[in-house]
């Protein structure tokens, strides 16, 4: 197959040049190896320099052989330290991997190629940094297989550098592939009692902390893994102490044989409303607190209050959202009490975060009919599982879980951030 060839034009390819060549003074920078080579190339500079008068000499003009030999040593000196800067400031592979995205058809409105600035493979783990030459963020999540095809890596993240110019890519080999099962044990769960664990992702853990995103939205098709996220997420709750309610109108089948500690399972729609009148009346009870010990949420009252007098955190856990609140083919008092519910939620989803009330809800469906915008707005971390275009768009706000996640697997996930990652699973 024929290689594409850039076709930079003079202005392009200095500004590559600059951009390699301050790479080289940053990599130089943070590596003694580098420091090394331009120390003893320096070394061998002086050498030359203080040697200049018997470089080349001449009996006729002496004077004029010396100021040449100065001339070509200072020469040498600068055009050979900008070249070991850029040399050095060219990862290996550069070719290869640039070549590769051209071939790809991955580059900017001008043909080029994003530049490698930095290639890191730590164990199994590969980084790269580009300079993205202005292809926007957006356009490298959008096209992260066409990436992964053209360099047979597994891209476990995109993030964008501090300097907004910047594209960080950490992947795994090309050969990687998900685990059928990863079974959840008490060393994967988070010391942090505010931390989840999702699941694992190609490099590492993935986990979430509630004091940064207090409500998660899960969807997915039937059979993609939803309820066994929930349990595993359930668990760890147990596990740190949290008191958990959860609402399952399915019948309760996944939950009613695990003997949870601290674990309410509400069934039928009254229960569901009395459950959430207390969790409010809860919510006024921690404000008084909170307000009476100067304290702006649930962590810092924790700090200033003894172990006994301590808030423990109540999440309120939604397994099939739509069972609950879809209103189709009921009667009108019953669509008022619904709504009754609705509004309790979010009460809950929109005051909950500083009093440590959090909802982890899961649906198929989380269409406008289901979701008020009013509660749905208020989940702040987003999961889709395996779907179609307009199950991702409206959870992500983006069709990415429709391609990305395998409709193979179970248990994939693709999270707000673009993070692939495989749920922990628990059995019975
Ligand atoms: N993390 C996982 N690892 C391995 N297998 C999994 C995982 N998650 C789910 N599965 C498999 O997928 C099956 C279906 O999962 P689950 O019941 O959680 O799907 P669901 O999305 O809740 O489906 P529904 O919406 O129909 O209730 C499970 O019985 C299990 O065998």
């Amino acid at each position: 197959m024929e290689i594409p060839k850039q076709n930079l034009n003079h202005r392009t390819k200095i500004k590559r040049l600059v951009v390699t060549f301050k790479n080289g003074c940053l990599s130089i920078r943070n590596n003694r190896n580098k420091q090394i080579i331009i120390c003893a190339y320096l070394f061998v500079f002086i050498l030359f320099w203080l040697n200049r008068g018997s470089l080349y000499t001449s009996d006729y003009f002496p004077e004029l052989a010396y100021s040449f030999s100065s001339l070509v040593v200072n020469l040498f000196g600068t055009f050979g330290i900008i070249l070991i800067i850029c040399l050095l400031g060219h990862p290996f592979k550069t070719h290869q991997i640039q070549t590769a995205l051209l071939r790809a058809g991955f580059t900017n409105s001008a043909g080029e190629s994003p530049i490698l600035m930095q290639l890191i493979e730590e164990g199994s783990i590969i980084t790269y940094v580009f300079e993205s030459c202005g292809i926007p963020y957006d356009i490298w999540v959008t096209k992260q297989l066409d990436i992964e095809n053209a360099l047979n890596i597994v891209i476990a993240s995109i993030t964008m550098g501090k300097n907004q110019k910047t594209i960080i890519i950490k992947a795994v080999d090309g050969t990687y592939s998900y685990p059928a099962k990863i079974e959840l044990r008490t060393e994967n769960i988070p010391v942090d009692e505010a931390e989840l664990a999702l699941g694992e992702y190609a490099i590492g853990q993935l986990v979430l902390s509630l004091n940064l995103y207090p409500h998660i939205l899960i969807g997915g098709s039937t059979g993609s893994g939803k309820t066994v996220l929930l349990k595993s997420l359930i668990l760890q709750c147990c596990y740190k102490g949290h008191r958990v309610l959860i609402t399952d109108f399915k019948g309760g089948i996944d939950y009613l044989h695990h003997s949870w500690h601290n674990v309410t399972l509400v069934m039928d729609k009254h229960t569901l409303l009395e459950s959430l009148e207390g969790l409010i009346d809860d919510l006024e009870r921690r404000k008084v607190l909170l307000r009476s010990t100067h304290s702006a949420n649930i962590n810092e009252y924790n700090k200033k209050v003894g172990k006994q007098e301590q808030m423990k955190r109540i999440i309120l856990v939604f397994d099939e959202a739509a069972e609950v609140f879809d209103k189709t083919g009921l009667t009108k008092e019953e669509k008022v009490f619904v709504e009754r519910i609705e509004n309790r939620l979010s009460s809950l989803a929109r005051l909950g975060r500083a009093f440590g009330i959090h909802l982890i809800l899961s649906t198929q469906r989380p269409d406008a009919d289901v979701l008020k915008g009013q509660i749905k707005n208020n989940l702040d971390y987003r999961i889709c599982g395996r779907s179609d275009n307009v199950l991702s768009q409206i959870i992500l706000d983006k069709t990415d879980a429709a391609d990305r996640v395998p409709k193979d697997k179970q248990g994939m996930f693709l999270n707000q951030d673009d993070v692939l990652f495989k749920s922990y699973y628990i059995g019975e």
